[in-house]
């Protein structure tokens, strides 16, 4: 994105100071192998695959590596299965955002579904509520620590099931209470997001945010169905826009994007100004991308396209925001210019309000980044 040369190394310990925001994260893909073993022992639940923290993680990093959304998704039954009382879900959403501020991230947006946590007698009220209180608490340890984070959650409705509707009013009836907005998640080939077009027609009416995984596991029907049909603010993954954009030769699109001719649709998306939730690390695991280096994301951005960067599921991934800022600088060249404009796009494209996304930038966003410069 810059004229000016990159640095030769942005070091680990600088990025990992770098301010952060992070608009797609799943709390049920990012609790601490521990904690799952704490709870599972708790609560009684036998079928974890290892009883050992770092045999635990390992196992889910392995078997999200398939190539397969569905095979990816069917390791999220272990941490759903510990995730059934008030307690489990506001340790997880409290681990949440003290994890994530440790990071550097100061503003995340945290998406579950409640009705896959009503399994052990919880209304889906008393799920949500569980998951603010730990949010709350957990900001508020976080701030106590010197790391302050704002956190937001977003209620998903999963694609293959009926609650849409349901759970899109929960997220209207809880706005002003700590959920930013709706999406819809799941297996995506075979589940359209027209399947939920009330729900999205609903939140519309309602002035909500709603945000749709779509362009992940399946291209350009489900992207368009998500803009122009259901009115999706953003598009979570989206990493297949890339079908409808022609690289005239497959090296020949330079850093400015120069050689790229893009479609209809990935110029509306352009155009508009749609946000891009990217997760690299999470495609390259479920076959949606090939490499770090060969990501859709570089050549996106260099096209200006609303680009952010996202973890999706940091327990089965093995990831953080750090890690994925560092492996577009060490494997994509991306520079120091290019994360801090990342952030911003992020920031721009937050569901809390316009002036709240703007205090953040001013004060949080631009200082953090003139301060690491500086220190360049
Ligand atoms: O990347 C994803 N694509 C589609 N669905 C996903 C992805 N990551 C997690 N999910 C699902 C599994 C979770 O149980 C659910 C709610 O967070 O969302
Ligand atoms: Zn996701």
């Amino acid at each position: 994105m810059t004229e000016t040369p990159a640095p030769a190394v942005l070091s680990a310990a600088l990025v990992s100071r770098a301010p952060k925001a992070l608009l797609h994260d799943h709390l049920d893909g990012g609790l601490r192998p521990q904690t799952i073993i704490d709870l599972a022992n708790e609560s009684g639940y036998a079928g974890l695959p290892a009883s050992d923290a770092d045999a635990l993680g390992q196992w889910f990093r392995d078997s999200a590596d398939s190539g397969s959304l569905e095979r990816y998704l069917e390791t999220f039954s272990h941490t759903v299965a510990v995730m059934q009382t008030a307690d489990q879900l506001s340790r997880v959403a409290r681990e949440c955002a003290i994890d994530l501020a440790a990071d550097g991230v100061v503003y995340a947006e945290t998406r579950f579904a409640p009705e896959q946590h009503v399994a052990g007698g919880l209304s889906l009220t008393e799920v949500i509520e569980a998951v603010l209180e730990g949010l709350r608490d957990g900001e508020a340890e976080a701030a106590a620590a010197g790391t302050p984070i704002r956190m937001v959650a977003l209620l998903t409705a999963m694609r293959h099931a009926a609650k849409s509707d349901e759970i899109a009013e929960l997220a209207v009836r809880y706005r002003d209470q700590g959920v930013g907005g709706f999406d819809i998640a799941g297996a995506e080939a075979g589940f359209p997001p027209s399947r939920h077009l009330s729900a999205f027609e609903y939140l519309r009416r309602e002035n909500a945010h709603f945000t749709i995984h779509a362009g992940e596991a399946f291209g350009l029907p489900s992207i368009w169905e998500a803009i122009q049909w259901c009115g999706a603010d953003r598009l979570g993954h989206g990493v297949r826009i890339m079908d409808d954009i022609t690289v005239s030769d497959s090296d020949s699109a330079d850093a400015e994007g120069e050689g790229a001719t893009l479609g209809r649709l990935a110029a509306y998306v352009r155009d508009c100004r749609i946000p891009l939730e990217m997760c690299p690390t999470s495609n390259l695991q479920t076959g949606a991308a090939e490499s770090i280096a060969t990501h859709p994301i570089s050549l996106l951005k260099d096209l200006r396209f609303r680009v952010t960067i996202n973890t999706d599921n940091r327990l089965m991934s093995g990831t953080s925001m750090s890690r994925e800022m560092q492996l577009l600088v060490d494997e994509a060249g991306w520079t120091l210019d290019d994360l801090r404009w990342a952030t911003i796009n992020a920031m721009k494209s937050a569901f809390i309000p316009f002036d709240e996304r703007l205090a953040i930038i001013e004060h949080v966003v631009k200082p953090g980044y003139a301060a690491l410069s500086a220190a360049t």
